[in-house]
């Protein structure tokens, strides 16, 4: 079941955040939703929005400039929490780059996370049954995005079951997280020291494994502060050569890591997303 916190009409639709008991983080969860007016004619697709370090469900659907172009291309959004809060771990609560807020949308191995920290299989099958469920969503295709560690997300649940995800893109992903702080942290913590474990979670090992069956669009900023230390899309350009994938990265000269980076060039990802969704067999 879920609860409906607060409803706002927008664009001629619905904006909402609702909250339920999840059962794989043993958490209430947040989520926010816009549905387009669209929607009161037949079922939309949707479109996963993940954001990053620090963000909860409210951020991308304030920030992205996202709802005005979903409701022209008829697109339904869902914006999730970024991992689960209030637990009272040892140290959920210590780093902007650890724990609350960033949860890497993978499934922790390792105590204290195991159990809880599973934005993994939240997100990727959780949050759709019930949106699929609540919403009037169409359940046969689904794209993600995500920005940072939502990248990092979007991209490796994409890639890990593209039966379940017809469409994926990113903005600034952390693309190699295997070899940056940000991911060792994550990974080490979350996973175990073990580097056979991170690569499962790792967009451009995954890449270099598999081609994702349909093209994958990135946008990276080049005056993005993160860009060389935690971000390397040149890791992911690398695997995508190594295994033919389509992968569509577009280098944005002049543009930093923030939201209005993300309001640039929203409209041209929910575009790829609405291309792809709609030439999915019914
Ligand atoms: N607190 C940090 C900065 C955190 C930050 O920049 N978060 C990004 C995502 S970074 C990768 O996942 C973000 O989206 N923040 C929200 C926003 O509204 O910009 C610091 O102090 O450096």
């Amino acid at each position: 079941m879920i609860e409906t916190l607060e409803r706002h009409r927008c664009f001629g639709g619905e904006l909402a955040f609702h909250a339920h008991d999840s059962s794989e983080t043993g958490t209430r969860m947040r989520f926010g939703s816009f549905v387009p007016e669209a929607a009161a004619t037949r079922p939309l697709p949707v479109v996963y929005c993940l954001a990053g370090l620090t963000c909860t469900q409210e951020t991308f659907l304030i920030k992205a400039g996202a709802l005005r172009v979903a409701a022209r291309l008829g697109l339904i959004l869902v914006a999730c929490d970024t991992s689960p809060r209030g637990l009272g771990l040892p140290g959920e609560d210590s780093d902007w780059d650890f724990g609350a807020g960033a949860g890497f949308y993978l499934d922790a191995t390792q105590a204290p996370w195991a159990g809880h920290y599973r934005m993994g299989s939240y997100v990727d099958r959780e949050l759709p049954a019930l949106v699929e469920r609540h919403l009037p969503a169409r359940s046969d295709v689904r794209g993600i995005l995500g920005h940072s560690m939502g990248g990092h997300g979007a991209l490796v649940l994409a890639q890990r079951a593209p039966e379940r995800w017809t469409s994926v893109s990113a903005f600034a992903p952390i693309s190699h997280p295997s070899e940056v702080p940000w991911g060792r942290k994550a990974f080490t913590n979350y996973l175990g020291p073990d580097p056979a474990a991170w690569a499962e979670w790792d967009a451009s090992v995954l890449m270099r494994r598999r081609a994702f069956p349909r093209p994958i669009l990135v946008h990276q900023g080049m005056a993005d502060q993160f860009l060389a230390a935690q971000l390397q899309p040149q890791a992911l350009e690398a695997a995508a050569a190594a295994s033919g994938q389509v992968l569509e990265l577009h280098r944005c000269e002049g543009y930093d890591h923030s939201y209005w980076f993300i309001q640039s060039y929203i409209e041209a990802q929910l575009e790829h997303h609405a291309r792809q969704l709609a030439i999915a067999p019914l």
